[in-house]
């Protein structure tokens, strides 16, 4: 089912020549698990900031449950549906401890006091920060603060949640914990929509992919296009390294092993 489409949609910054992001039409599907790729400047965070309408687009038209977001009341309705985890949680935190920033939003829902700390306790126990709830965002790690901005969006239920580039300067063991927290969000119902450069992690994630190009959506499907050795090396977008070396070994790809584990069970046994 339908829950987020634009058409056209085209923004250019003050003073720019070119626009940079062009004719974008995507729809969304509700429980979509969307894997967004491009290189540095491809456009990908100023298409999320156009979609939540932070930035305001030169063209097109974007539209919620099929209904078209024109006037100001339509924005704050669709940012009620939208959340954006920003690459650097800093330029999205508002308070100064965990628990105001979790109350933010619910206070301006117009939410009582009870209800506020039932949902900011369930909601720490849900991404197991629990010990973080009077702590100021300051002294938390760079792993505590993005998990405290998804608990932030994720308290306000939306429907879709858009990370910017999660994995950014993420280690191995944090991406592990990011895939538990998706997963989590999914089964929540959340539909959720992913940038990162980091293939291994899109591969192992995504069920659709995007591919965004100066600006320009490139490719919308499904999984196979990150086995395009050609394409991704004429768009230096790197590779996934699960497919490339089960390809390399003679293997063929399989769409079905996205991870290391799977790669092991898999080599285990053709052994
Ligand atoms: N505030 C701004 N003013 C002018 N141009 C900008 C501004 N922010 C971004 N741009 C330009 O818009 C284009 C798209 O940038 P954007 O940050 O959306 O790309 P991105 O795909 O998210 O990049 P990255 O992977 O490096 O985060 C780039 O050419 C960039 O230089």
């Amino acid at each position: 089912m339908e829950l987020f489409r634009c058409e056209s949609l085209s923004f250019k910054y003050p003073f720019e020549e070119k626009e940079a992001i062009k004719d974008i039409n995507l729809t969304i599907n509700k429980g979509d698990k969307i894997g967004l790729i491009g290189r540095n400047g491809a456009g990908k965070s100023t298409l999320f900031l156009n979609f939540l309408g932070l930035l305001e687009k030169s063209k097109g038209k974007i539209f919620l449950d099929n209904e078209a977001i024109e006037k100001k009341k339509d924005l704050v309705k669709l940012r009620k549906k939208l959340g954006l985890v920003f690459q650097d949680p800093d330029d999205f935190f508002i308070a100064s401890t965990v628990y105001e920033e979790l109350s933010f939003g619910l206070i301006n829902n117009g939410i009582e006091k009870d209800e506020i700390d039932e949902k900011i306790n369930k909601s720490l126990e849900f991404f197991g920060i629990e010990k973080l709830k009077d702590k100021c965002l300051d002294e938390l790690s760079g792993g505590q603060k993005k998990l405290v901005s998804i608990a932030a969006l994720s308290i306000l239920k939306p429907e879709l949640l858009i990370f910017d580039e999660p994995t950014s300067g993420v280690d191995e063991k944090n991406i592990l914990s990011l895939k538990d927290v998706l997963e989590k969000l999914e089964n929540d119902g959340t539909t959720l929509l992913i940038s990162s450069h980091n293939l291994d992690f899109i591969w192992s994630w995504a069920d659709r992919i995007l591919v965004l190009e100066k600006g320009r959506l490139i490719y919308d499907g499904d999984r196979t296009i990150l086995t395009k050795w050609d394409f991704l090396k004429e768009k230096n977008l790197g590779y996934p390294y699960i497919p490339k070396f089960m390809d390399i070994l003679g293997y063929g790809v399989d769409l079905n092993i996205r991870t290391t584990e799977d790669f092991e069970s898999f080599f285990r046994k053709e052994r």
